[in-house]
């Protein structure tokens, strides 16, 4: 593998390529209580938060006070660092502790249609040997190849740290690398591609190297027909 890690352009949202982004047509309101000067609303009892559904501040009780912003407000944790693992190509780890149910980093890329998809990996993509895909909704993929967040370089594992969710806001989902277990300070990230790749064919072939007791041989999810899911 060369020393040189690969190019990409880091995008601060999504790209929708071709089309424009839905909006919303009308906020869910949540029924929280604005709390005390200082202090933060929309806990874990939030309606939204618990609908996965990211409030809007111009009609959330808790106004700047709600902490059901994550993605709007673009949290993540900050010290993450790409480096070359043994055995893994590229991978992405953290140099801080890090708390159980945070979000790490929101995984952005081109929204495109599984179409335009394909004609890259035929096309753009053809000589490549990684991809970065993330089933996005209704018939499109995050395309995280060129553009994107250092998200694109967190490896699989069978046994994970972290996993993937998928937030709403307004009319459009954001999809978070978020820790399931408190994670110390210099560990490598991993989240388990089974349930969240695209590109399942491509990654059913290949032999995982993640190191768990319970791994199950490969990175993806063992499947006969292209793309099922
Ligand atoms: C989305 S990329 C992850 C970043 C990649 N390692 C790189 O160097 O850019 C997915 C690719 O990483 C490699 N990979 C990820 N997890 C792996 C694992 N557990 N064992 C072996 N290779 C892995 C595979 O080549 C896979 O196609």
């Amino acid at each position: 593998m060369s020393n040189r890690k690969p190019f990409f352009t880091r995008i601060r949202s999504n790209i929708f390529v071709e089309r424009k982004p839905y909006k919303a047509e009308e906020d869910i309101i949540c029924q929280c209580v604005r709390p005390f000067e200082g202090e933060m609303g929309c806990g874990e009892d939030c309606i939204n938060r618990m609908l996965f559904y990211e409030c809007d501040p111009n009609c959330c009780p808790c106004g700047d006070q709600c902490s059901n912003r994550r993605f709007q407000r673009k949290e993540r944790t900050k010290e993450l660092q790409v480096f070359q693992t043994k055995d893994r190509g590229w991978g992405l780890r953290t140099l801080v502790d890090i708390k159980k149910g945070d979000l790490v980093i929101e995984y952005r890329g081109e929204i495109i249609s599984h179409q335009l998809c394909e004609e890259r990996m035929c096309t753009t993509y053809v000589n490549e040997k990684n991809f970065y895909f993330l089933e996005y909704c209704n018939g499109e993929v995050i395309d995280a190849c060129t553009k994107g967040t250092e998200a694109r370089f967190i490896n699989h594992s069978c046994d994970p740290n972290c996993h993937i969710e998928k937030w709403c806001r307004g009319g459009e989902a954001h999809f978070g690398v978020f820790a399931s277990q408190d994670i110390e300070a210099k560990s490598e990230l991993f989240y388990d591609y089974n349930f969240s790749t695209f590109n399942n064919s491509v990654e059913s072939e290949q032999a995982c190297h993640c190191g768990s007791e319970n791994c199950r041989g490969t990175i993806g999810r063992k499947v006969s027909s292209r793309h099922a899911r």
